[in-house]
């Protein structure tokens, strides 16, 4: 067995006032591979419009909200109506769940259907997340970035999200620190992100 292509394989991720790690290999290559097919084609992919400084643009990605609850989730003025956990997502989040020893109710998902594709700077911070909340975010298809900025210090950190990767967001990472998923020239392929989050 080669143990640096394990799943287990963890790297902490410096962020204070906050608390990360990261998993590159969750999910095997073969795993990973036939989970972004299986998703690309059975999930319920949406565009939405969203309203910044009182314009309507479409967002840069599609979305999906599944749950094994009907519990909406709002930011950016958008409410999602979740669909119920399919059998992949189920698996996922089972996986997930065991190293993070938590139970998750609902997933949001994104899809970046090429570089142009993105997420701007914001925080996991809706009220409906509770306080500190741990956010579990699974990565299959092309690489891309991830950036951390700290709300108040100047302090950034950034990371490549890999294909089959775990990064867990936990502790006080949301009230402290920013996240976005920046654009990419370079990228022509697509990515599928999965972010586990428990909404009462
Ligand atoms: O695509 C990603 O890795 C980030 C997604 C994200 O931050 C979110 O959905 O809140
Ligand atoms: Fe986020």
């Amino acid at each position: 067995m080669d143990l640096f292509t394990h799943q287990n394989q963890h790297i902490p991720i410096t962020l204070p006032d906050g608390e990360a790690h990261y998993y590159p290999s969750f999910f095997d290559k073969n795993e990973a591979d036939s989970l972004f097919e299986i998703l690309s084609s059975s999930i319920q992919w949406q565009q939405d419009d969203i309203k910044v400084f009182g314009k309507v643009y479409p967002q840069p990605r599609l979305t999906a909200l599944y749950a094994n609850n009907n519990n909406t989730y709002s930011y950016s003025n958008i409410t999602m109506q979740p669909y119920q956990f399919t059998n992949e997502l189920l698996i996922i989040k089972k996986k997930v769940e065991q190293i993070t020893s938590e139970h998750f109710t609902t997933c949001l998902l994104n899809l970046y259907r090429d570089g142009q594709d993105s997420n701007g700077w914001h925080s996991d911070n809706e009220k409906e997340l509770g306080k500190e909340p741990t956010i579990a975010s699974v990565s299959f298809g092309e690489e891309r970035w991830f950036h951390f900025k700290h709300k108040t210090k100047d302090l950034k950190q950034k990371l490549l999200l890999q294909h089959g990767s775990l990064l867990i967001m936990k502790g006080k990472t949301q009230e402290n620190w920013l996240h976005q998923l920046p654009k990419s020239k370079k990228i022509q392929k697509p990515r599928i992100n999965l972010t586990f989050r428990i909404i009462k």
